[in-house]
């Protein structure tokens, strides 16, 4: 393994989906790269750009001024060649032909199994950089993008807030994750959500149209008209928003709207929480490098830097904070606290 004498060249890649704060991560990389005399390259496209050798040198003048950006400078993508075993030694083979000693991959855990699949090939250095938004690899408390993407839900929430207020209406707002609740459980408590479903808690006891159409009753019965703002993550309902808001209307008979956010929590300016934490792992990814570490992935926990084996990142589950959760479901639910008040006026 490489040792910090004969780091001379690292390789970085942006994988998968792209996350606000990537540019962030690779002007880190690139800047403390840069103090050691090491020399970067950036593959474009991810492992796409490693097969295709589709490269270029990234100085300080490249990355100067990126972090405020979201998206990446040398692009991102998903690559199925790369999965096979002749994709994974081809991209070994132009890694040593740049004389490359350090491999660093900012993305998801499927990237990260990537560059498992790339170790058993090739001998350098390779450190994971946790960019996704959706939060979902153990080892980091936050990965790169989450809390932008948090941000833009809590925003376009609270817009639809203002309609649903308005016009007493129920809405259906679909967030991304893929199959975790992070963002989801995120903007449902900074919004005040009436109704979250979530990977997490759709495992356990799934909801039916018959418990929601009951759960929009009583609120209502609660609170008089009023607005319901449900927060449904991405592949948890059959047909999704658009479908639920159907459903919903067809039982309720006032309208139900279906909002889905989309790629739009992809984009946008990165928080300052995402700017510095990008930061700080790229800098953290070149020190792994430099201390000869491989196979780990760079992280925070606890506010401190760690490095965490790249597959426990997927093969461990992060837990959805349990306590978020009760405040949501129990506490501040306005059915639940309608039965706990039935029951203390019995009891007297
Ligand atoms: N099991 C695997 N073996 C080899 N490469 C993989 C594997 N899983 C994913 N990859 C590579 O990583 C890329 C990004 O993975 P993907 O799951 O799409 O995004 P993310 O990293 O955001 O989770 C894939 O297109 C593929 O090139
Ligand atoms: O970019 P695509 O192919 O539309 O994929 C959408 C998926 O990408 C994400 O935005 C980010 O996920 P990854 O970081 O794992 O790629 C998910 O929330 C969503 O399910």
């Amino acid at each position: 393994m490489s040792s910090t004498d004969t780091i001379n060249r690292i390789a970085v890649i942006t994988s998968g989906g792209d996350a606000p704060g990537m540019n962030a991560a690779i002007r880190a990389v690139v800047l403390a790269a840069e103090n050691y005399g090491i020399e970067v390259i950036g593959f474009r496209h991810g492992y796409e750009g490693v097969l295709t050798n589709d490269f270029t040198k990234l100085g300080r003048e490249n990355v100067e001024h990126i972090l405020q950006y979201s998206g990446t400078i040398i692009k991102s993508a998903r690559s199925e060649r790369f999965k096979t075993d002749d994709g994974g030694r081809e991209a070994a083979e132009n890694l040593d032909a740049h004389q490359i000693d350090g491999f660093i991959v900012i993305g998801g855990d499927g990237s990260f199994r990537g560059a498992e699949h790339l170790a058993k090939f090739w001998q350098g250095a390779i450190i994971g950089v946790p960019g996704t938004i959706d939060n979902d690899l153990f080892g980091t408390d936050n990965t790169i993008g989450y809390d932008t993407a948090v941000e833009t839900a809590m925003d376009a929430l609270d817009k639809i807030r203002d309609t649903a207020e308005a016009m007493d209406r129920v809405f259906i707002v679909e967030v991304m994750g893929r199959n975790a609740g992070y963002i989801g459980i995120s903007s449902a408590m900074a919004c005040g959500s009436e109704r979250m479903i979530l990977p997490e808690l759709q495992k356990d006891k799934p909801l039916t149209v018959d418990a929601l159409v009951k759960h929009i009753e009583g609120v209502h019965r609660v609170r008089g008209d009023s607005s319901y703002v449900m927060v449904l993550c991405e592949n948890q309902w059959p047909g999704g928003a658009v479908r639920l808001a159907e459903q919903l209307e067809d039982r309720l008979n006032f309208p139900c709207r279906p909002c889905l956010l989309g790629h739009v929590q992809r984009g946008g300016r990165p928080t300052a929480m995402d700017r510095i934490l990008a930061t700080r792992l790229g800098v953290h990814a070149v020190e792994l490098v430099r201390q000869g570490k491989t196979g780990v992935m760079a992280g925070v926990s606890n506010n401190d830097l760690s490095s965490t084996p790249l597959p426990e990142t997927w093969m461990q589950r992060k837990q959805l904070s349990q306590e978020l959760i009760d405040i949501q479901t129990k506490l501040f639910n306005p059915v639940k606290k309608e039965r706990h008040k039935a029951v203390q006026k019995e009891q007297h």
